[in-house]
Order: C-alpha cells, then structure tokens, then sequence
C-alpha cells in the first residue's frame, strides 16, 4: 500500500539519466574503495566479482538455494555475494553454521531491515522485523510461554495426553473423511488443498480457540496466498538490495504487499472479537492469553511496558502464518514422496499395523516405537529442504567467522539446503533412502546422523514452532499411513521439481486414495 502511494519516476531527459547513472556509478566505486577496513589477522571475504549496481544478481538463478551451494564449493563455506548494491555474507556447512549460530549465536542473531519485511504484519512481525534485540527476546519469551502453555493443557477427554494431541487427532480424521468424500466425488484430490485447511485448523484452534470447515472461502483466500508471500521473504526481493527498484512498479511485490494486508485483516478481525467477549476468568485461547498479559501490566506500576500492545497481541499473526504453511508445505511434500515411493509407503503402513494395529489411532506416544516412520520424516525434511534458507539473519556487531571479517549490520544468509545436501556429510545426498537414518538393526533410529538434519533454524533465532511442528507431522502422517492408501493417477508420475520460495513447494496437483479395511 505505502509502495503504491509513492510517486512513479516522471519524465526525465537522456541527459539527466545518464547524470543520475555516472552519478550512482562513482558513488558506488568510492563506496567500494572506502567500505570495509580489515582489522589486522583477519582476512578479506571471498566471493565472486560483483558488477556496478547490480552486483552479482545474474549469478543467483532461479534456484538460489543451488547456485549458492554451487559457489559454496568454488569460495568455502563462508563467502560473499554482493546482491545489488548490499553486500551478503552466505553460510554453508554444519560446523560453519553452528559455530556462527550457535557459538558465536549473539553477534548472527540479528534481522536485516529489507525494505519488503516492512509489510509483513506491518512491520511489527516477531519473526521479520528489526525489534531491539530486548524487545525481540520479550516477544519471543511470551511467544514461546503461550504456545506451549496452549498445547500441553489437558484436552476435553482422558483420551488425549494433551489438547495439541486432541486438535491433530481430530482434524487428522476429519482429514481422511474429507479426501475419501472428495474421492468418491472426483476420483482425484489436490493434496495441498486440503491438508492446508486441516494444519490451518490446529494452529486457529490454539491461537483462536476455533477452526473452519474444508469450505470456508474466508479461511480458503488466506491459506492459498502464502505463494506470494513465500517467493519475497525467502531471499529478498529486488528492491530489498536495489533501492531505486522500490519506486517502480513490481507485481510480485503488489502481489505480496495484497496478500499481506489481507492475512492482517483476517487476523486483526478475530483479535477484535476477542478483545470485545475477553474476560479474565475464562482464558480460552492464545489472544486471550496475549490480551491478559497487556491487562496484567496495566495493573502492574512496575511493569516493564518496553513492548507495546500492539505487538504483544501481533505476536498471534507470526504465530497461525508461519503454524500453518510450514507443517502443510511438509506433509503435502510426504504424500508425495509416499505416492512415488509405493514400497515405502506399504512398508510405513505395516510398520503402524503392527505396533500400532488399526482398532485405536495412533497417539504421540507411539513415536519411539515407529522407528520407519520417525526415518521417513527425517528424511522428507533432509531430501525435500523445503526450507532452503532460513529467515535472512544480520549480524549485530562487528565479528570474524573462519578468520574472515564481517562488519556489524551485514545481511547474512544461512543455507540449510546445502547443509542436508553436503556430499562430505551425506552418502549419495540426491538418493531418498530412509535407511540412512536407521541403525545397523534396522530397528531404530541413528540420533547422531538425525541431528545432522537443518531445518528449523539453530541457535537465538531457532524456530519456536519446532515441538508443535513435529508433534504435528508425526501424528498427522500417522493417522494418514493408518486410514488411507495413496496412489498417482494412473500413467502421471508426480512432478518433484520444487518451486522457489521460503518454502519451497511441489506443483498443485491431482492425486488419488483408498480407505485401508
Ligand atoms: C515443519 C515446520 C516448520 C519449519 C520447517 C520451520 C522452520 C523455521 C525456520 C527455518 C525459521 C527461521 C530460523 C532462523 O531464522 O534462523 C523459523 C522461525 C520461526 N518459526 Fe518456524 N518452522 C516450522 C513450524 C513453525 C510453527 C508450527 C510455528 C508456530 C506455531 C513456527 C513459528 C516460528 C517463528 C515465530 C519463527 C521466528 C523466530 C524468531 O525470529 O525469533 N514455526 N521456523
């Protein structure tokens, strides 16, 4: 919205352009010449050359996530790129990124101010903004306090070990009844499109203490556009790295700035009605836990009132938008996998039919003892990278890594694909084998090669989401291995190509299942 109101470069003479470009050229050169003095014993950045203005943009491809990997192996697991004018540190490598993350996790801990991150939540995300490193962390605490206290709080029954294990439970069956319904009707189904209504349902059941039907055009319009969103927060978007581009009209950016303003008023109506029917005796969801914290410091004169309401209730919106496209995006890729991988999927299957059986559903408990299926998810997450990068981070003082300099407020991206693809770390890394997760016994799983696996972060800005994510993967594709069996449409091998993004998805597609006896 604020891009649209900016003014469109008006008429200007060849003369003026080309005053305006030798312009941007000497300031670019001097710039060059006099950024970044190297402290003595460290070293200069390696990285390829950049070209005036643009930098190394005609380098990244389509797939950044591979052109980066491919770069890693030419300059090491530390380099920079310079994308448009803003230079950007690219991490490669397990013990690379721990030692940056983990180790030295303070200085890397850091948000860049991208120009596109500014529309997200309207710039109050927990996630994207450049919140003072106080108040990110108070946010964060409260994020992470309210999310577990709302799925490890008893369900309605004793049948469920806690409500998170009663919402995946249920919307589980609700799940196979709506793809065998669809089934009967269609003979085909796109699995995306209904298992995102079903992930959305779990994450609106604890943030709003509610959930919508397979149908529902309001929910339907929200959880579809993550597309857009999806393609500018990954990596940036042009205009993040070459300021004049903010002023030209771009559709992708439109694109996500619409889907932006929509995902906020969707979000920002149900905090309304809850702000109206809230009532302190009866805490019924994640925003009435938000508002009660904001009440409590009104009452508190000793209260620490750094972070504002506002972003004290936005917390929610960080939370449903990144609770629901993540675990979807990965089980819509599992099926997948399943569909082009029929001997597993029987091999799955067994595995809860005889651990499991089919008279009960399976519960979270039954982990440990789904060693198969715990692999097979391991290695969904490794192959699949759907999350080829993580949020970009910045670095929040001057620092060194591997004996290179990186000065303070430098834009750095960590890539997770190249981690789970690492050809010094993993045996054939292209292969999909789930035996690589397994120990000799075949019987249980190799701890130390699964936590070789990144895909959720590490360190300061490791994601909160990680318990639910995987409570909700595991019990999901357990209730989907139990009740159904899914299959191609004959003679349509699935399309694996993945599609560019924060997370990366399949192609829409057709697919097909049975009801198991
Ligand atoms: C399979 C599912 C998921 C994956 C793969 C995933 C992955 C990630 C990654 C890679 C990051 C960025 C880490 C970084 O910048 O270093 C992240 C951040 C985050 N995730 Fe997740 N996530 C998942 C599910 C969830 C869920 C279910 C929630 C909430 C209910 C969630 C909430 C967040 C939040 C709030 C952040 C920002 C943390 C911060 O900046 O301090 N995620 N996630």
């Amino acid at each position: 919205m604020a891009l649209m109101n900016l003014p469109v470069v008006g008429p200007i003479s060849v003369c003026e352009s080309l005053v305006a470009v030798v312009t941007v050229c000497v300031v670019y050169l001097l710039l060059r010449l006099l950024s970044t003095q190297i402290p003595e014993g460290l070293k200069r950045l390696p990285g390829p050359k950049p070209l005036p203005i643009i930098g190394n943009v005609l380098e990244l491809s389509a797939n950044p996530h591979l052109s980066l990997t491919a770069m890693s192996e030419r300059y090491g697991p530390v380099f920079q790129i310079q994308i448009g004018m803003r230079p950007v540190v690219v991490l490669s490598g397990g013990e690379t990124v721990r030692q940056a993350l983990i180790k030295q996790g303070e200085e890397f801990s850091g948000r860049p101010d991208l120009h596109s991150f500014q529309y997200i939540s309207d710039g109050k995300s927990l996630a994207f903004s450049t919140d003072q490193a106080g108040v990110w962390r108070g946010r964060r605490k409260l994020a992470l306090s309210a999310l577990r206290f709302f799925s490890t709080i008893e369900g309605s029954s004793s049948e469920y070990s806690c409500v998170l294990e009663e919402h995946i439970s249920k919307e589980g069956m609700y799940l196979v009844e709506q793809l065998s319904t669809v089934m009967k009707a269609n003979g085909t189904f796109d699995p995306f499109r209904h298992i995102v209504v079903s992930v959305a349902n779990v994450i609106c059941g604890m943030c709003f203490g509610r959930r919508y039907s397979h149908d529902d055009q309001e929910l339907l319009s929200i959880v579809n556009l993550s597309h857009e969103f999806s393609q500018v927060a990954s990596t940036g978007n042009p205009a993040d790295f070459i300021p004049f581009l903010r002023f030209l009209p771009s559709r992708t950016m439109k694109a996500f700035m619409d889907m932006n303003d929509r995902f906020t008023q969707f979000v920002q109506k149900i905090v309304r009605e809850h702000y109206i029917s809230y009532d302190k005796n009866n805490i019924r969801d994640i925003t009435d836990s938000l508002i009660d914290h904001c009440e409590d410091r009104k009452l508190d004169e000793n209260s620490n009132t750094q972070i504002s309401d506002e972003k004290v209730v936005g917390i929610v919106n960080d939370l449903f938008g990144a609770g629901f496209d993540t675990v979807s995006t990965f089980l819509s890729w599992a099926v997948m996998y399943l569909v082009t991988y029929p001997e597993i999927q029987e091999k799955l299957h067994q595995e809860l039919r005889e651990k499991v059986g089919m008279d009960r559903l399976p519960r979270l408990t039954d982990k440990s003892n789904l060693p198969f299926l715990e692999a097979f998810i391991t290695e969904v997450f490794r192959h699949s990278s759907f999350v080829p990068f993580t949020i970009p981070h910045c670095t929040t003082k001057n620092t060194s890594l591997n004996g290179f300099f990186i000065p303070k407020d430098t834009c750095v991206f960590v890539n997770q694909w190249q981690v789970n693809h690492d050809p010094t770390v993993w045996k054939e890394p292209t292969d999909f084998s789930i035996e690589r997760f397994l120990n000799a016994d075949g019987m249980s799983i190799n701890k130390l090669e699964a936590e070789k696996v990144m895909m959720f972060g590490l360190g300061k800005r490791r994601c909160i989401g990680e318990a639910i994510a995987r409570s909700e993967v595991f019990l999901f594709l357990a209730i989907l291995l139990q009740r159904l069996r899914f299959y191609q449409k004959p003679g349509q091998a699935p399309d694996m190509t993945p599609e560019y993004g924060l997370t990366m998805k399949h192609k829409r597609c057709q697919l097909s299942a049975s009801l198991r006896t």
